[in-house]
């Protein structure tokens, strides 16, 4: 099979899809890799290190995406991809459908079979493809909220740990899953007075378990939500229903109770956001003020580090590219973590939580992978 691998054009993103490390293996199992030039540069992978590994070098995107079966990508098609993306080729990426209604439509019109990383799940429940980056994100939040409280940053300047004599930064993390737990442990790390919410009070459980007295778990609910958000300095939202568009916890009564000057990080900004207030921004324009209260929703913030999350994401997703490639309807068949990751095949949208944030019809994913020919 040939696989495809684009320089990513979302803005500030440096990301890329396969290290070459990751293109030598699925080379040495008898597949062609299609790289555009330049697209590893920005994860510090050459093109020379990709010609080493076997593959082949092209210029523009249109050359990758007219040849490959599997394009491979980290973030979701924008602009002059969406007119690229084709029947009879698979997409693999994150494409968090659920907050976009016309990004939805032009992916399922394509019929083209998309397959997201982030719906990707185990038995458990767990999503193996969203982990690495949720990781990252979750420890990106904190050291964010630390600069962007600083007054030469425009923050209000609060030193998120405090010091003797002066109370730290009131920290509160909507969601205890894998971006919360891990914004936790950094703001924790920095001294920070962390609160932390979920409605799953097993995770609750094992913060405290992990923490004990040095970070204080709360039931998420309404009232509690309005509670806690009143106090907080930094509100940092996590929370998740996979496939489906970010409940709003914080809402359009809850603002006026926010303290002026609270800093609000929507990391779950990619799947709709939080809070009501919130809009996607970039790495090169992250914040923006409402009211007297500051948002950063960037909803690409491992693309901060790609050198890092290039071979997190890799490390992950390269066991699941290598099944795609030897045909992804057998693949999607013989795998269901896998087959949980298609949002849409063939003109027929199988996501739940896309069908219901938009009123799409829903087809049923077991009649669709079984119609399926690679
Ligand atoms: N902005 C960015 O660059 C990035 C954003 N993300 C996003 O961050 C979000 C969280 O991802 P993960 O932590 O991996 O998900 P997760 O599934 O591990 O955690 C989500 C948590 O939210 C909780 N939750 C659901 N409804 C809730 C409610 N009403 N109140 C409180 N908690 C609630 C769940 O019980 C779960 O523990 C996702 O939208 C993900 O796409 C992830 C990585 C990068
Ligand atoms: C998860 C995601 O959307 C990202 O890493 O950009």
């Amino acid at each position: 099979m040939i696989i495809g691998i684009p320089v990513e054009i979302k803005d500030d993103e440096s990301r890329v899809g396969l290290t070459p490390a990751g293109a030598a293996e699925l080379i040495a199992a008898g597949h062609s890799i299609v790289v555009q030039t330049g697209a590893g540069a920005g994860a510090l992978c050459t093109d020379e290190d990709y010609a080493a590994a076997g593959a082949e070098i092209v210029d523009g995107a249109e050359a990758v995406w007219e040849r490959a079966d599997l394009v491979v990508k980290v973030k979701e098609p924008i602009g002059r991809e969406l007119d690229l993306l084709r029947e009879g080729q698979t997409l693999f990426t994150y494409l968090h459908l659920a907050a976009d209604e016309e990004l939805s439509r032009r992916v399922v019109d394509s019929g083209a079979t998309a397959i997201a990383y982030e719906t990707v799940q185990l038995e458990d429940g767990s999503l193996p493809l969203l982990m690495p980056m949720s990781e990252i994100a979750g420890r990106l939040a904190p050291q964010e909220a630390a600069h962007l409280l600083m007054k030469p940053f425009g923050g209000p300047g609060r030193l998120m740990g405090g010091v003797p004599g002066v109370p730290p930064v009131r920290t509160l993390i909507l969601g205890a899953g894998t971006v919360g737990s891990h914004a936790a442990k950094v703001a924790v790390g920095m001294g920070a007075d962390v609160t932390i919410m979920d409605i799953n009070t097993q995770k609750l459980r094992e913060l405290d378990r992990e923490y004990g007295t040095r970070i204080r778990t709360h039931t998420s609910s309404p009232a509690h939500i309005l509670e806690e958000a009143r106090a907080a300095d930094v509100i940092i939202g996590t929370v998740l229903i996979p496939g489906g568009r970010t409940p709003q916890l914080i809402t359009a009564e809850m603002v006026p109770e926010l303290k002026q000057n609270v800093l609000l990080i929507d990391v779950a900004i990619d799947q709709g956001g939080c809070f009501v207030g919130s809009r996607p921004t970039s790495h090169h324009d992250p914040i923006f003020h409402e009211d007297g209260r500051t948002y950063y929703c960037v909803g690409n913030m491992p693309g901060a580090v790609p050198v890092s999350a290039t071979t997190a994401l890799t490390d992950q997703t390269l066991p699941y590219i290598k099944m795609l490639a030897e045909g992804p309807f057998e693949a999607m068949r013989a795998r269901r973590d896998l087959a949980l990751g298609l949002q849409a095949a063939g003109g027929r949208l199988v996501e739940p939580g896309v069908a219901e944030a938009f009123g799409l019809p829903l087809e049923d994913l077991d009649e669709v992978l079984a119609a399926g020919r690679d």
